[in-house]
């Protein structure tokens, strides 16, 4: 039987989500691990189409129909997510511990259904409370982030972005779940109206003690407020490790050209934005050894031979990268 520490919220370990397409599987992640503490947060960044979200929602278990689990383990509270029973899996984990707030799309909030109706149905149906006591916890919600009660009778169509954003935030949280997993939650809004999201999040995570994952693409907001940080290349760990040693000292030559990309606000008239050559590579057809190689700087003769193991490296962080450490 596979273990957690006691002081693990969340063990991912090698798991493999595959999409088939009609000429074969998209590796979308592929052997990737991660384990975020109780009560951190934990940063989880990458190039687009790196697999973050499909991470995400086979955690959630609301992978597509043409996804596939093909191997792995997601521990949750002493148990393996992707073995539980769907219907117990529904009713006692999703949203209840484990919950979700996805970007601010135009499908994260059901259009036919005022925001009041959507809420108390959430509570309805993983609590035994009456309508009367659901409704009140909806207003206590929304005042709770900041929104106006007048916003229960409205349909997400009538919202801001922000709005939007809050409400899907009230929700994720009404049933005070252990873990929130937060999917790019601020993109697409205007930069101050991130700002005000990020912030409610926080004093939110702070009230309420829950353990998060924050996934992005961009690393400078990370730096702001990440425990950890975990960095993924095309379905794979790349590199992982606390968020200030990770700025600081980046091991893997993926994170370092990552941060490289981060423009500098106090050098602007000087320095050139700088974007990594190449593209990521397709995930049907993944590069052979380290599928960095193909635009990695120092590659060398064993990156296409063999695919590097993640090892611990004196910093504490854990790299995969032949000018580290071991092989597959
Ligand atoms: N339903 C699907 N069928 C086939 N391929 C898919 C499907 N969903 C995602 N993919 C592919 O899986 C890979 C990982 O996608 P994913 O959305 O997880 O990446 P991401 O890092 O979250 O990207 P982004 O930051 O753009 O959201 C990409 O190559 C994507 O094209």
């Amino acid at each position: 039987m596979l273990e957690m520490s006691v002081d693990d919220e969340l063990s991912i370990r090698g798991l493999k989500t595959y999409f088939k397409t009609k000429t074969g599987y998209v590796k979308a992640v592929d052997d990737f691990s991660m384990t975020v503490k109780k009560g951190e947060i934990m940063g989880l960044a990458g190039e687009s189409g790196s697999g973050k979200s499909t991470i995400i929602t086979t955690v959630f278990r609301v992978l597509p129909q043409n996804a596939s689990v093909m191997g792995g383990n997601i521990l949750f509270e002493g148990g393996d997510v992707l073995k539980m029973d769907r219907k117990k899996f529904d009713k006692e984990v999703r949203w209840k511990k484990i919950s979700w707030i996805p970007q601010v799309s135009m499908d994260s909030l059901d259009p036919l259904y005022t925001v009041k109706s959507q809420m108390v149905e959430t509570i309805m149906v993983h609590e035994d409370v009456s309508k009367g006591e659901a409704v009140e916890r909806t207003y206590e919600a929304l005042e709770s982030v900041k929104l106006n009660p007048e916003i229960a009778d409205k349909y997400p169509h009538e919202l801001s972005g922000g709005q939007k954003q809050r409400v899907i935030i009230a929700m994720s949280l009404l049933l005070k779940p252990n873990l929130v997993m937060a999917d790019e939650p601020t993109t697409a809004l205007d930069v101050v109206t991130q700002a005000t999201i990020v912030d409610l999040l926080l004093s939110k995570k702070k009230e309420l003690g829950f353990s998060m994952v924050f996934v992005t693409h961009d690393l400078s907001l990370l730096a702001t407020f990440s425990d950890k940080v975990t960095v993924m290349y095309a379905g794979q760990l790349a590199e992982s490790g606390p968020s200030e040693s990770i700025y600081r000292n980046p091991q893997h030559p993926y994170t370092q050209l990552l941060l490289k990309s981060i423009p500098d606000i106090r050098k602007w008239k000087e320095r050139k934005l700088y974007s990594i050559p190449g593209e990521p590579p397709d995930l049907e057809n993944p590069p052979s050894g380290c599928r960095f190689r193909t635009r990695c700087p120092f590659a060398m003769p064993v990156c296409k031979e063999k695919v590097p193991e993640p090892v611990m490296t004196k910093e504490g962080h854990v790299v995969a990268c032949h000018l580290i450490g071991g092989s597959k």
